[in-house]
């Protein structure tokens, strides 16, 4: 774990490579208007039709103790020893700032595909713009985000799909980076016309 602030840099290729998913977070606030700052950089990410399928739910403050009562509700049920689940709870009420991006289901298979992958790079958009400014993120997908008690709780109506509930706040400890596979490795170019008319 390395113990420093992101570093700000500049090219885009540069916050992409140094952003890490923080999991420890200083209890320090953001900075009022940020969030807003951060979403309407994130929501130019493609969108097919620009049908601009997202909301956002966002706790901070108090907000956040009523999110970990609401998703200890759940967590209490899901690990059988008190005292995880009570961690758990606590872990959640102290992160400054989660985002809830909720994704309207379209029932055609293929407009909720693209509203998927559309959304999900706005989720992407979201943490590099935030690492930018030094401000940490990860991305979660705990199970009792799609409990139905939860979703009722914060406000998430049937037909709609938390795609991604994010951690944000300033970073406690940076972890170090989980290499990548080269992209050569994984890579087939295809510049003749293949001999059996497939590409093998
Ligand atoms: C769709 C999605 C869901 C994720 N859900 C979780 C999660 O529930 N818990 C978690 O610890 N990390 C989660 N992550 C973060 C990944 O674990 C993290 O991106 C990965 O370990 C690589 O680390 P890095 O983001 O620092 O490069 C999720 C990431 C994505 C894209």
């Amino acid at each position: 774990m390395t113990q420093t602030q992101p570093t700000q840099k500049n090219s885009v290729a540069d916050v992409i490579k140094e952003r890490r998913s923080i999991k420890l977070f200083k209890k320090d606030p953001l900075p009022q208007g940020l969030l807003e700052d951060l979403l309407n950089v994130a929501v130019w990410a493609p969108n097919h039709g620009v049908r601009e399928p997202w909301r956002f739910i966002a706790f901070q403050g108090e907000g956040t103790k009523f999110l970990a009562e609401a998703a200890f509700a759940f967590v209490k049920r899901a690990f059988s020893d008190p005292e995880v689940a009570a961690k758990r709870k606590e872990y959640i009420s102290n992160i400054p700032l989660t985002l809830m991006v909720v994704m309207p289901e379209d029932p055609r298979q293929r407009e909720w595909d693209e509203d998927f992958a559309a959304a999900s790079a706005l989720v992407q958009n979201f943490q590099l713009a935030a690492w930018e400014q030094g401000v940490g993120t990860i991305w979660k997908t705990d199970p009792y985000i799609n409990s139905p008690e939860f979703r009722n709780k914060i406000g998430v109506k049937p037909g709609e799909k938390i795609i991604a509930m994010i951690h944000a706040g300033y970073p406690e400890t940076v972890p170090d980076s989980r290499p990548r596979t080269d992209a050569s490795e994984l890579l087939k170019i295809v510049d003749s016309y293949p001999e059996n008319e497939v590409v093998e």
